[in-house]
């Protein structure tokens, strides 16, 4: 039985799930990992003020009174033990060395002009010029990146300049496997078809943990439950791929009731409807439909939600747009449309459960109601793809 998706959302949020497992990772290895815990800083960035230019240093009001100053020393990044600053003195400073003590103001190079020991500044000074203050980035106890967050190379400066050595990402396990006689193992040389699916998963559950591929199950009830059972028994979410539907040779739903649960065996949503839910041993199984843009929407209705679950963080994205175009929903039930987001327009893609060459394009989808016509430029609320 179909049931609304209301009714399949309100019994993810129910269904028993265990908890997440996480890993500490030094930031190299976290990238590309989910955050599984807040990251705060651990130290001002700068942490001292610094100058910003090459240049001179000196006290401000000192410029403003003798307009010469006398070169008392030279300053370096790797400078340990600063110097105080006399009446009338300027160091020769590089951008990132620490100011010498009581000096407040840089100039840089290109607007000083050195005579024997002394310098003048020729060009705009102010006080305060040209100084990068402790903390003026980030300081000791900043919320530097939420639990949640995606890593990307984008932030492992920072993880690496705070000296942070260890951060918790997801450690979560996924076991996924195709159905059907017709498919082969991704990879294989055998004649059939090439699993196009399971390989997607692999790469874009990555970032929740380790993903392991059980290839395909033949199209018999005991092949099939023999793969959930190796499935079921060594990892910690099983996704099913193919065999979803109501065909003769489709018993991957018959084979969860039979060894565990099945919570929901559809949604009476176009193109995610044949998308189930079950438990194995309190292990969540996903069934996605064999077709690709239904298994990747399916993936993101139901099991982004049971991983919202799992890991307490709310992994979905959803953002409101404005429909691009026109549509007419001119289906049975309520429909799946794959969008492409531009700015804050989504366009509608072609409607359809296989087509490969529209996936490429979508930024997310949308879920439109049956019998209803859509005009262009009103809001739709659209899930974004991973
Ligand atoms: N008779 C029938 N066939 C059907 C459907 C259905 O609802 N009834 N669903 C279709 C949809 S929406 C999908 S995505 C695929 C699922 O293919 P699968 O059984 O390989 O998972 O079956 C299709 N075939």
């Amino acid at each position: 039985m179909l049931i609304p998706i209301d009714e399949a959302r309100s019994i993810i949020k129910k269904m028993p799930v265990l908890p997440a497992k996480k890993v500490r990772l030094d930031p190299m290895s976290a990238v590309r990992k989910i955050l599984a815990e807040d990251v705060f800083a651990v130290k001002d960035t700068p942490d001292r003020d610094v100058s910003a230019m090459d240049g001179f240093a000196f006290r401000f009001s000192d410029l403003e009174e003798l307009k010469e100053l006398r070169i008392a020393g030279k300053l370096f990044p790797s400078t340990r033990e600063l110097p105080k600053l006399g009446r009338g003195e300027a160091y020769y400073i590089t951008t990132g060395a620490p100011l010498p003590l009581g000096a407040d103001t840089v100039a840089r190079a290109e607007i000083t002009r050195v005579v024997g020991d002394t310098i003048t500044v020729n060009g705009p000074i102010f006080k305060g010029k040209d100084i990068r203050q402790r903390g003026e980035d980030v300081r000791v106890g900043d919320l530097l990146i939420p639990r949640g967050t995606y890593l990307t190379p984008y932030h492992l400066p920072i993880l690496l300049q705070q000296g942070i050595g260890e951060v918790e990402v997801l450690d979560i396990s996924f076991c996924i496997f195709g159905n059907g006689d017709e498919i082969v193992p991704w990879g294989s040389q055998g004649e059939g078809i090439p699993d196009s699916i399971g390989p997607t998963f692999m790469k874009l559950l990555e970032r929740f943990g380790q993903t392991h591929y059980q290839g395909i199950a033949r199209d018999n009830l005991d092949d099939v439950k023999k793969t959930l059972s190796k499935c079921v028994a060594g990892f910690d979410f099983v996704i099913s791929i193919g065999g979803s539907s109501v065909g003769e040779r489709d018993f991957v739903k018959r084979a969860i009731s039979e060894m565990g649960r099945l919570l929901f065996e559809g949604v009476s949503t176009n193109v995610i409807k044949r998308g189930a839910v079950g438990l194995i041993s309190g292990k969540p199984v996903l069934v996605l439909p064999g077709q690709i843009v239904s298994a990747i929407t399916t993936f993101h209705e139901h099991g982004l939600h049971i991983l919202t679950r799992m890991t307490e963080t709310e992994l979905r994205e959803f953002v409101k747009c404005k429909l691009g175009s026109e549509v007419k929903v001119d289906h049975k039930m309520d429909s799946t449309y794959l969008v492409r987001i531009d700015g804050d327009r989504a366009f509608p893609l072609r409607w359809g459960v296989g087509l490969y060459s529209e996936l490429g394009r979508a930024s997310g989808f949308t879920i439109l109601k049956r019998g209803v016509t859509y005009k262009e430029g009103e809001e739709v609320i659209v899930q974004r793809f991973l």
